[in-house]
């Protein structure tokens, strides 16, 4: 406390609050004024019209240092706030010179004015000018005191988050000297290599559609299957690959970002224009990485798109049809090739084929189909794959097949086919016992103790891949136990999108 009392003391009193002394001299001076050029009134026009012209030549020092903030603000990114001020800093010279050239105007033409004296009107002009160069300067101070308290992005970046914004917006904020700014050039400069990027990037997916188109000749390309999937699987893998790093690598740029998206706004406060660049190219990278990643998936979508459902160039439909045996499903299919104008592939026809030519895998396949067994996928998917390659149609029944899971997911995995719909022939085994009984086609599997395996096999492996195109809502369930016209009634229904459409010739 003595301390702070001997502080106290050391101190000078506070003295009460009191104008500058320059303040107080400027005041006298001008309540005196009157009397000071009461001895000469001459001097007072000369005088008024001088002092303006002193006015007029530091306001437009001024101007241009105005002129140099803004065009910091400009560098800065904040082109439309910039544009705002730069109107605003020219007003008080253009006041002041407008004012001046009516106040020589009234000393010229003073004999003529008889109203109000000239020193009067030179004062009224001299505080009209002043009143509206104080308002502009305010406006000016007040539109800067925002800029400052602003948080939101400059306009170019902005600019910059909108991936395929048009060049014309900066263009058309070119400046009144028509030049664009540097950030605006490296702006236009990046939209342009984007450009030439993307029709790269067309010319490159073009090349690559037109290996599965068909020819003008209406022809195939000579392109065999294993060879076609093969290179399929390697553009995939290769642009799978490409994907990812591309994705890595974004991951990275946006780390650096978010780094220096602290930065900005300490820069913008220290218009510290290298460090403004430094991030404005970054963010330039980004960008660029977020459109080759875009692209890419793009492009990946259509060549998946182009690969699924092809078969040799061509696109196919293709329906399974499955159910018990002796459910009816040759018998229906027949039906629907001559109605619709499918081709019909039986998968088990396919592999008593194969047994009769005695190829190396005949007895292989006689012995599993004699045990009610499903032979290995690669067999049954390789015969299939070549008679629907043989074949001209598009639109193909696969009767008897995917048999079990394994079945299904080698089929999609090998061909990148997946089926339009699945055809289920619904029958009670009683029924399909006995109709198998009576079919006469002296098949090695229909006898009882086959048959009963061949059941067995089908509520253990068939049932489930049916429940599972189920769950993909794929599955069109038709009620087998009818007559045969009755079935075929409800097939119908089923395929009438496919119906051949009626061509009228006039
Ligand atoms: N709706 C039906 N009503 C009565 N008999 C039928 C019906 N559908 C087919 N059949 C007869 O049942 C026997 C078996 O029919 P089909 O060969 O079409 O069955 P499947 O399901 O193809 O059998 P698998 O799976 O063994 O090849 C045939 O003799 C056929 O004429
Ligand atoms: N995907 C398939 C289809 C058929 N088989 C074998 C086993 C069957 O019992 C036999 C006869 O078929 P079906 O004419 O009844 O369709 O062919 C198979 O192993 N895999």
């Amino acid at each position: 406390m003595a301390h702070e009392r001997g502080g106290a003391a050391r101190h000078p009193p506070l003295r009460r609050h009191q104008p500058p002394r320059r303040t107080r001299c400027l005041a006298s001076v001008a309540i005196s004024a009157p009397w000071i050029f009461l001895f000469a009134p001459d001097m007072i026009s000369p005088l008024l019209c001088s002092s303006n012209v002193i006015l007029l030549v530091l306001t437009g020092i001024f101007q241009q240092y105005w002129v140099h903030q803004v065009r910091k603000v400009r560098l800065q990114g904040y082109y439309v706030f910039s544009q705002k001020l730069k109107h605003i800093a020219r007003l008080p010279f253009a006041t002041i010179a407008s004012r001046t050239a009516l106040m020589l105007l009234i000393m010229v033409c003073q004999p003529l004015v008889h109203i109000l004296s000239v020193s009067l009107l030179l004062r009224i002009a001299i505080v009209v000018e002043v009143t509206c160069a104080g308002c502009f300067m305010g406006l000016y101070i007040w539109h800067i005191h925002r800029y400052n308290s602003l948080d939101g992005q400059p306009d170019i970046l902005r600019s910059l988050y909108s991936a395929l914004q048009p060049s014309n917006t900066f263009e058309d904020q070119r400046y009144y000297d028509a030049r664009l700014s540097e950030q605006q050039m490296a702006l236009l400069q990046y939209q342009r290599e984007n450009i030439h990027y993307l029709s790269e990037e067309v010319l490159r997916l073009q090349e690559c559609l037109s290996k599965y188109q068909r020819t003008d000749a209406g022809t195939t390309p000579q392109v065999d299957l294993a060879h076609l999937l093969a290179s399929r699987d390697q553009e995939l893998r290769a642009l799978t690959a490409e994907m990812n790093q591309v994705h890595s690598e974004l991951q990275l740029a946006r780390g650096l970002i978010d780094e220096k998206d602290s930065e900005i706004q300490h820069i913008r406060v220290s218009n510290n224009q290298d460090n403004f660049e430094l991030w404005a190219q970054l963010w330039m990278l980004q960008q660029l990485w977020l459109r080759r990643y875009f692209a890419l998936l793009i492009y990946l979508k259509l060549i998946i798109e182009v690969a699924e459902n092809t078969l040799g160039g061509k696109k196919v439909t293709v329906v399974f049809v499955l159910g018990g045996p002796g459910s009816g499903k040759g018998t229906q299919c027949a039906n629907i090739v001559e109605h619709f104008g499918f081709t019909h592939l039986s998968a088990g026809d396919l592999l008593r084929a194969e047994i009769k030519s005695g190829s190396e895998n005949g007895t292989m396949i006689e012995n599993m189909i004699k045990e009610g067994k499903i032979v290995p996928s690669e067999v049954t998917i390789k015969l299939l794959q070549e008679a629907m390659i043989k074949k001209e149609n598009d639109k193909f029944l696969i009767d008897g097949f995917p048999r079990n899971e394994e079945n299904r997911a080698a089929f999609e995995n090998v061909t990148k086919i997946s089926p339009a719909f699945v055809l289920f022939f619904d029958c009670s085994e009683e029924e399909m016992e006995r109709r198998l009984l009576g079919r006469n086609q002296g098949r090695v599997d229909d006898n009882i103790e086959t048959i009963k395996k061949r059941f067995k096999t089908f509520v253990e492996s068939s049932l489930p891949v049916i429940e599972y195109y189920n769950s993909k809502d794929k599955v069109k369930k038709i009620d087998a136990a009818k007559p045969i016209p009755e079935v075929f009634e409800d097939v119908k229904t089923i395929f009438a999108p496919y119906a051949p459409k009626v061509v009228f010739h006039i």
